[in-house]
């Protein structure tokens, strides 16, 4: 990889800021989640920002963020499931290092985000708003390096995946 970045990117719930934050550690590099870091920088909550500002200010400022990220290295970056929908988004992750997808079931994907106030698009019926953005975004994730299969398989092997192709470059 040009830069020693690892780049997490997938659906809702499927886990990017579960392994990030553990990949990180593993590999003792810095952990960034874009949704936290946007929270910090806009100083409230996800929520907030898309019923106030709405989701085209959310996504200027996950660009603007990630812009920021992709000149750093040794990181490991949890996106935020709808980073991938920018051209200009998925340029800056391409030029910033390795990316890999994780992918879930839509079941298991409901059962994970079930409760979960912090998802604005995911409010309202569920299942329905999962399948339904799962439909439009059924091929996004698709210019990933990698893809993890996420359902079936414990976080610790997961991590020594990715830590083994952090490794290899
Ligand atoms: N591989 C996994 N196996 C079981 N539960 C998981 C796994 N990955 C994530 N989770 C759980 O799913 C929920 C959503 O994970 P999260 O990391 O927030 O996903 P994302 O950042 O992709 O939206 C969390 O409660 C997390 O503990
Ligand atoms: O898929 C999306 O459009 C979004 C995913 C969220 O992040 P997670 O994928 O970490 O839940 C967060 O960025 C925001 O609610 C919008
Ligand atoms: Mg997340």
């Amino acid at each position: 990889m040009n830069k020693n970045n690892i780049i997490l990117i997938g659906f809702m719930g499927t886990g990017k800021t579960t392994l990030g934050r553990r990949v990180a550690e593993r590999l003792g590099w810095a952990f960034v989640d874009m949704d936290e870091r946007i929270e910090e920088k806009e100083e409230r909550g996800i929520p907030s920002i898309f019923e106030s500002q709405g989701e085209d200010y959310f996504r200027r400022v996950e660009t603007a963020v990630l812009a920021e990220l992709a000149e750093g290295t040794n990181q490991v970056i949890s996106t935020g499931g709808g980073c991938v929908l920018r051209e200009e988004n998925r340029r800056l992750m391409a030029a910033a290092g390795t990316i890999v997808a994780l992918k879930a079931s839509p079941r298991t994907i409901v059962d994970r985000v079930r409760g979960d106030a912090n998802r604005p698009l995911l409010q309202g019926d569920l299942e329905q708003r999962v399948a339904g953005l799962l439909e439009q975004r059924k091929e996004a994730y698709d210019f990933a390096d990698l893809t993890l299969m996420t359902d079936e398989r414990s976080l610790e092997e997961m991590v020594e995946e990715l830590a083994a192709l952090a490794a290899g470059k």
